[in-house]
């Protein structure tokens, strides 16, 4: 609710929604005998007697469209109870149906939802006949398959989440499926579904009852009402637009409640504003490493912060030199890829990047850099191969298309650009592989493919997202490989994350260790692979990572318990809980960074007798 409470167009339309219903209850109790007692004032002008004038049979039009309040908000929730519950039934049916039902059910919606709603309704009217009842189911009915069909893509789309699979393999039936694990996820976007259909049953009926097909004598809606008042719109516009307008408001307070509940249920949506007042000023600590002149990208004082002000990274500063391969490590939720999507301003809309400094090369990432600059300077490679390309685009255009867009290349110079730059990530046959779509291509090769789409532009800088993570030992090895060999052929800068200890060791020259979001010890590799961190976290991840070396026979060692939230960061040392050497000041001050010899260590035991670490 405090959520649905921040957004000014749901509260807007909820109270225009609150002052019709009202208005709807007390109208007719108010208004029935000016509404519908009969007078020989007819055709009258609007004045202050009668504000929207008189009909031809000389009764008040404003009491009329007051009084045609209920019966009209009565038709719509009708409406969109018969759409809401009959679509959703149907959707909901052909998807627990099985392929064969769901695909014939799945073409149905789609030649249902091709007709316009209101011409399906005309024909049954036609059928039917005029009335209340008839415009209700026909509206109603006209409007299911648009709940149909969102019923259907959005559980096909929950289909394939991890939690209905498991719940498959444990053989829940469909319908118990449907119930208890598809529906309750996707009740969000069809309940925003709920709001415009009421929206649209208001349109669509005070349309039919305007046509002269819908609401009967003596019976009136708003529609009805209108359609009597364009009787004489050129010498009296009143009788036709007081009812106009209160159709429009009512119309508009639908409006802003989807609009309102759509952005409520969207977490991305409308949080942004005001998170910089939140943002606490960048702490005066100098940023170690920060300063560096030759550096090619900066962070300075980094944070990444959530819109209640969390900072999930909190002020971590480091630089990479022109051709230097820095690692980021540390355990899941360190805060590894947010830091480095900061860096190539791609964080997600409900987060935001504050930093003294942000900037690769003369790009300055704390502004609004240029696109086409963004997008050729700063190569990126993800985790997931499968996922790194869209697989219903074949790899040529998507190979080509930031070099077109941004270099301005020719078609056939890009598609020669792209054939070299897989040639030279050892992708086999690179002419042929632009005309294949992804999924044709092996897990290695596509990673190679995107290793080569990341190059393409010759980006100064290149973020290495858990490249390896997804490949088995082999392969790895060979995109590792890869990776090291553009850095020393071209002189790219790589920042390479990892959880796995091993995999930063292979490559790079430094190695930033990140714990609950903060930096705690950046260090040069010789010294990781000698296992002679400074930081009992860095030491903790190295007995945890198994060498050629390690004894079959014995267990790796690991970290007990688990890292605290951001949002719940200790005061003291966010490792002390887990850390063997920590004491009392561990848990009480924060450990600021000292820069070391050879890096810099943010732990109290640094400045304790050097004994306790060995
Ligand atoms: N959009 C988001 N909204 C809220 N919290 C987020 C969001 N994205 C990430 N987080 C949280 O921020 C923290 C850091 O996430 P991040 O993905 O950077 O970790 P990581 O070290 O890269 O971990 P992994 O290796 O699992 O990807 C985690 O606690 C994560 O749950």
């Amino acid at each position: 609710m405090q959520k649905l409470r921040r957004s000014p167009a749901l509260m807007l339309g909820l109270a225009g929604l609150a002052f019709f219903v009202v208005l709807g209850i007390v109208a007719p109790f108010i208004w029935t005998d000016r509404a519908e007692t009969l007078t020989d004032q007819t055709h009258l002008a609007a004045s202050a007697e009668h504000w929207f004038g008189t009909d031809a049979l000389g009764r008040d039009i404003f009491a009329r469209t007051m009084v045609a309040t209920r019966l009209t908000l009565l038709m719509c929730l009708a409406t969109t109870a018969i759409a809401a519950v009959g679509g959703i039934g149907f959707g909901a049916a052909i998807w627990v149906g099985g392929p064969r039902v769901r695909a014939l059910g799945q073409r149905v919606i789609d030649v249902l939802i091709s007709y316009p709603s209101v011409i399906f309704a005309l024909a049954m009217v036609a059928i039917l006949g005029p009335g209340v009842g008839t415009s209700i189911v026909a509206i109603g009915l006209a409007t299911c398959p648009a709940f149909a069909r969102l019923t259907t893509n959005l559980a096909a789309s929950i289909a394939g989440r991890d939690f209905v699979s498991t719940a498959r393999l444990l053989g829940v039936p469909p319908s118990r499926l449907l119930r208890r694990h598809i529906l309750p996820n996707i009740a969000e976007p069809l309940l925003v579904l709920l709001s415009v259909a009421f929206t649209v049953s208001l349109k669509a009926l005070s349309g039919l009852s305007f046509l002269g097909v819908g609401v009967q004598a003596p019976d009136y809606d708003w529609g009805a009402v209108l359609h009597k008042g364009l009787e004489g719109i050129y010498l009296n516009p009143w009788p036709a637009l007081g009812p106009s307008l209160v159709i429009i408001l009512a119309g508009l307070s639908g409006g802003l409640i989807g609009d309102g509940l759509a952005a409520a249920v969207n977490p991305a949506a409308g949080r942004k504003r005001g998170y910089r007042a939140k943002v606490e000023a960048l702490t005066s600590v100098p940023a170690y490493d920060a300063h560096d002149e030759d550096a090619l990208a900066v962070a300075d004082r980094l944070s990444v912060v959530l819109p209640d002000g969390t900072r999930l990274v909190d002020e971590v500063s480091f630089a990479i030199k022109p051709s230097e391969v820095l690692g980021l490590v540390g355990e899941s939720g360190s805060g590894k890829s947010l830091t480095a999507m900061a860096l190539a301003k791609l964080l997600p809309d409900d987060l935001t990047a504050v930093a003294g400094t942000l900037k690769v090369g003369d790009l300055d990432l704390n502004g609004r850099p240029p696109a086409g600059r963004l997008a050729t300077e700063i190569g990126i490679v993800y985790q997931d191969p499968s996922a790194s390309f869209n697989p219903t685009l074949k790899l040529g255009g998507q190979l080509t298309e930031t070099l077109r867009k941004h270099g301005g290349a020719s078609r056939a110079a890009a598609a020669e650009q792209a054939v070299g730059q897989l040639a030279a990530a050892r992708v086999t046959l690179p002419e042929q592989r632009l005309k294949q779509y992804p999924y044709e291509l092996s897990g290695g090769m596509r990673q190679r493919a995107m290793i080569a789409s990341a190059l393409l532009t010759s980006p100064k800088l290149l973020i290495a997202d858990e490249p390896t993570t997804a490949l088995d030992v082999t392969v790895q090895a060979e995109v590792l490989g890869l990776l090291r060999e553009a850095n020393e052929r071209d002189g790219t800068a790589i920042l390479l994350i990892s959880h796995d200890v091993g995999v930063i060791s292979a490559i790079c020259d430094r190695v930033v260790v990140m714990y609950a979001g903060r930096i705690v010890e950046t260090l040069p590799i010789e010294r990781l692979r000698a296992g002679e961190a400074e930081h009992p976290y860095t030491h903790a991840l190295l007995a945890a990572t198994p060498t050629l070396h390690s004894p079959v026979d014995e267990p790796l060692s690991s970290i007990p318990g688990r890292p605290p939230h951001p949002a719940g960061r200790p005061a003291g040392c966010a490792f002390a809980s887990r850390c063997p050497l920590a004491r009392q000041q561990c848990h009480d001050e924060l450990p600021v960074l000292t820069v070391t010899d050879t890096g810099a260590t943010a732990c109290h035991a640094l400045h304790w007798d050097k004994e306790v670490l060995a």
